[in-house]
């Protein structure tokens, strides 16, 4: 099976990169899965793949840390994120929000494709997630996105790759580390460390025994 390994950031999956040795590029092939690092967001997600992805791969895996909107998974956990929707895509009107969908000019919500059959995803919980170019960090918008969508997760690519992945009809999985709640703004509360620790170790551990 061919895997394409994405991230926003090389930082993300350091201990990965220096336990396979990888060279410092953004995109890298390897015997076992290539590696692309798209960058942070969206757009530069949607560009990297447009250049890399293609049908020879089975699998896309896109790995990264994460905010978190329930409070009853502790930071550094690992979820497997099967939902994702493109929040903030479509149009205000006064207090309502107006879907791409309700718009008529596409689809805001997309799914993971089929993940491969081992104990790596399948004892991870299973969460919907949704992506976002501004990362919240104020009550009211919080509040608001939480009645509108309950997410659990918040990153700033994962809908991305699933719609670039639905595009060419390959099998798209994401799983995500929890970095930080999502909350009023605090940096210091973030880990960063321990997520990065977790998803690397994770990683290493499905590429090795797959
Ligand atoms: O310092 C910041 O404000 C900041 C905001 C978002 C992400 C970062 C990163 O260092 C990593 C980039 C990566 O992290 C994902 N991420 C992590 N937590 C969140 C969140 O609460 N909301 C949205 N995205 C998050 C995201 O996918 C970025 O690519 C620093």
């Amino acid at each position: 099976m061919k895997i394409l390994i994405v991230a926003a950031t090389r930082a993300e999956l350091s201990g990965l990169c220096g336990y396979f040795t990888l060279p410092e590029e953004d995109f890298i092939q390897t015997a076992a899965f290539d590696l692309l690092i798209t960058g942070v967001g969206m757009t530069a997600t949607a560009f990297a793949l447009g250049k890399y992805l293609s049908e020879s791969y089975n699998l896309v895996l896109n790995l990264g840390i994460a905010g978190c909107y329930e409070w009853k998974y502790p930071l550094g956990s690992l979820l497997n994120v099967t939902h994702d929707t493109f929040s903030e895509l479509g149009a205000e009107d006064r207090d309502e929000f107006l879907t791409i969908d309700a718009l008529g000019f596409g689809k805001s919500s997309y799914t993971a494709g089929n993940e491969p059959g081992t104990a790596h995803f399948s004892l991870l919980p299973r969460v919907s997630g949704i992506t976002v170019n501004k990362v919240h960090g104020n009550k009211s918008s919080i509040k608001a996105i939480e009645k509108r969508l309950h997410p659990v997760t918040e990153s700033m690519e994962g809908a991305a790759v699933f719609y670039c992945c639905e595009q060419l009809g390959i099998p798209c999985v994401q799983v995500r580390a929890i970095s930080n709640y999502v909350e009023e703004r605090n940096r210091e509360l973030w880990k960063i460390g321990l997520a990065v620790k977790n998803l690397n170790e994770w990683a290493i551990e499905f590429l090795t025994n797959r």
